[in-house]
């Protein structure tokens, strides 16, 4: 059986003033592969990425990246695991400096990798082509830029560390159809050039079953259905699941 590159057992996170945002929830995501995270606004799926990031630590249960608790990991092991976890955002605009031209902020996370000065323009091109883009763009501001092109920059970012697994967090659903469709092509590309993994978290089931191997729904922060993607779609045994589908 295969190890997973990222495991949640019997994980409990319940909020200061006592919301329970997840319940014993189990998850793993395997090398190279995808698990699709659904469930509607509130049900708990931001915590699960920040806690699979290792941002904030469970009550209870158990998180591993590779074996380790990426919440634990403290200088150059927390440097190292960072690197091969990366996040992709809903809104990356907001999580892209609006001062730095596009190139830069690909640049800076090469430099923080160690990456010398004189391979990094070249480096980033590389990246801005592997994300569909044209490096003429990264002379531009991210204000400049449309929101599809500043989630591929966010995209060009988080590859820049060549990271094993990928948590994206509703990438597309700030896009418009066929740039959605664009965007799910990009990824299902990427990760069979390099290999890699995602946590695919979204409340469409209809756009994570494009992508995903396994999806897990999220209902009041407990899984109520995990299965096949194709079988959840095509015979969904909850009735949440059920729901979530009849709103497509
Ligand atoms: N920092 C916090 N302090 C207290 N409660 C929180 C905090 N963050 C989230 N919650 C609560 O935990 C529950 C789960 O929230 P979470 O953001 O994980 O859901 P979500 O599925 O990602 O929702 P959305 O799709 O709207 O982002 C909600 O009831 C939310 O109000």
């Amino acid at each position: 059986m295969t190890v997973p590159l990222l495991s949640l057992e019997q994980v409990t996170k319940i909020y200061p003033g006592g919301v329970t945002a997840l319940d014993r929830v189990s998850l793993r995501v395997d090398p190279g592969r995808t698990t699709g995270l659904v469930g509607e606004s509130g049900s708990g799926k931001s915590t699960l990425a920040r806690l699979a990031l290792g941002l904030i630590a469970p009550d209870s249960g158990t998180v591993r990246f590779d074996g380790q608790d990426p919440h634990r990991l403290r200088g150059r092991a927390a440097r190292g695991t960072r690197a091969r976890l990366q996040f992709v955002p809903q809104h990356p605009r907001g999580s892209l400096n609006p001062a730095l031209r596009a190139g830069a902020a690909v640049s800076l996370a090469l430099a923080a990798q160690g990456v010398p000065r004189r391979e990094r323009a070249e480096r980033t091109a590389a990246l801005f082509g592997q994300v569909g883009l044209d490096p003429g763009l990264a002379r531009r501001y991210p204000r400049e830029l449309s929101g599809g092109q500043v989630q591929r920059v966010a995209i060009a970012r988080a590859l820049a560390t060549e990271p094993d697994l990928v948590v994206c967090d509703e990438p597309t659903s700030a896009l418009d159809r066929s740039a959605q469709a664009r965007m799910l092509d990009l990824l299902t590309e990427l990760q069979q050039d390099s290999d890699l993994a995602y946590l695919f978290i979204s409340h469409d089931l209809a756009v994570v079953r494009h992508l995903a191997d396994q999806v897990s729904v999220l209902r009041h922060g407990r899984v109520v259905e995990h299965g096949p993607a194709a079988r959840l779609w095509d015979e969904p045994a909850h009735p949440y699941t059920r729901a979530l589908l009849g709103g497509v």
